[in-house]
């Protein structure tokens, strides 16, 4: 059993509620269960693959989910890139591999099944690319139809066209995320169309589902550390809640330290965990190469603010340069194809290692969000073109060696 509280004022809602924040305060709501209630089978736990539905008795859903087998990433030990930055043991949790190519399909597998539970008919969001995308599979595969709204000229190629090819209605909007988020959210509250940006709490219920399995993939231990970008703020707070969880449940006995970063550009969360302010100061103008964390005003700040302070963790902003540093590092030592957003993960862990606020000690897990196809644009403006050769074997030769033969 569960049902939905305010975390500022406490006050309750049933799950049968169409409801994204309190009615009363306007505060963030989170997804209350009765644990007592919850028998998980701990020799299937042990044996079965990783996948978002694995942890079906810690979701918040009743019917069969709409699902195209979401979850289950790869976790890579990465030896050299541990040893280029100076860890003891590193990790990369590869959220691209997801059907979509980015975390976001856990959320929207749970959110979509929420929506059809609910009796919407009709899904919408706004989104920096990878939401959409995402919204625009599952909306696809539950047979309903998706509204996007996108901050226009700064959604990566890749996202737009999975938005549209599976059918999405998508609109550019002039003007940047947060924008977008303040038109999707009245449109929401006017009309019968059931929101799925991360404020809806049960978008947060599958994104969970990452903590859930970097425990898993660990042999149910906890890293001293988990690293990941944040934008609008909900997957810092959805992961955080998947190890608090597991921990209340007695399957692991730790929690990681929660450490956000953001790029320069757009860090509100890191300035307020620097100057140790209670709340975030919204920028009106963010800008970042990474355009998936290119947001100024995040919905889910106070609930993050929270999972970075209680767990002891931290934030920190990283450069442009920085951010594209780690995307060549990641794909060229490890294999590991990320879109930009992603690898400010990994910039920032590598910062964080040379200031000496993350021991070279720790074993940490940087989590890269979406994948490497997502933003095929930055790669080209970053990358050497292909070298243009004639079609015979001593131009090519010259062309690898240097020199003809
Ligand atoms: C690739 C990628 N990384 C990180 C984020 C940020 O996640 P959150 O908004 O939950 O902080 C997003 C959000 O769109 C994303 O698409």
């Amino acid at each position: 059993m569960y049902h939905l509280k305010c975390i500022e004022c406490g006050a309750e809602y049933s799950k049968d509620e169409v409801i994204y924040t309190c009615s009363k305060c306007d505060g963030l709501l989170d997804v209350i269960y009765d644990y007592s209630s919850i028998k998980l089978d701990m020799e299937k736990l042990k044996t079965e693959c990783p996948s978002v539905w694995k942890y079906a008795k810690l979701l918040p859903v009743e019917r069969e989910p709409v699902t195209i087998k979401e979850g289950g990433t790869p976790l890579y030990k990465c030896d050299r890139l541990a040893e280029k930055i100076g860890v003891k043991e590193l990790y990369v949790k590869h959220e691209g591999m997801n059907p979509t190519g980015s975390f976001k399909d856990r959320g929207m597998t749970v959110g979509v099944t929420k929506a059809l539970e609910l009796g919407m008919s009709t899904v919408a969001c706004a989104s920096t690319g990878n939401t959409s995308a995402a919204l625009a599979i599952y909306g696809a595969k539950a047979g309903i139809p998706v509204v996007v709204l996108l901050p226009a000229g700064k959604v990566a190629l890749g996202k737009i066209a999975q938005a549209l090819m599976h059918g999405a209605k998508v609109l550019s909007i002039r003007g940047n995320f947060d924008d977008a988020l303040a038109l999707v959210r009245t449109l929401c509250s006017q009309e019968k169309i059931y929101l799925l940006n991360s404020i809806n709490p049960y978008r947060l219920e599958g994104q969970k589902t990452i903590g859930f399995e970097i425990a898993d993939q660990l042999g149910f231990k906890v890293p001293d550390r988990v690293v990941l970008p944040v934008g609008n703020a909900g997957n810092i707070t959805a992961i955080y809640k998947g190890f608090r969880e597991f921990k209340l449940l007695g399957i692991t006995d730790s929690l990681p330290k929660m450490t956000g970063i953001q790029a320069a550009g757009s860090c509100p969360i890191v300035k307020a965990i620097q100057s140790g302010a209670p709340e975030i100061t919204p920028e009106d103008n963010p800008e970042t190469v990474a355009t998936a964390i290119r947001i100024g005003n995040p919905v889910n700040a106070t609930k993050a603010l929270s999972a970075i302070r209680e767990s002891g963790g931290t934030a920190e902003s990283v450069t442009d340069e920085e951010i594209l540093a780690a995307q060549k590092d990641l794909a060229r030592l490890e294999g590991i194809g990320v879109e930009p957003a992603s690898a400010a993960s990994v910039a920032g862990l590598k910062k964080l290692v040379e200031m000496g606020t993350i021991g070279r000690d720790e074993t940490v897990v940087c989590i890269t969000t979406g994948h490497l196809l997502k933003d095929p644009q930055t790669v080209i403006d970053v990358c050497e073109e292909p070298t243009v050769v004639d079609a015979d074997i001593e131009s090519i030769r010259e062309a690898i060696f240097g020199k003809k033969k």
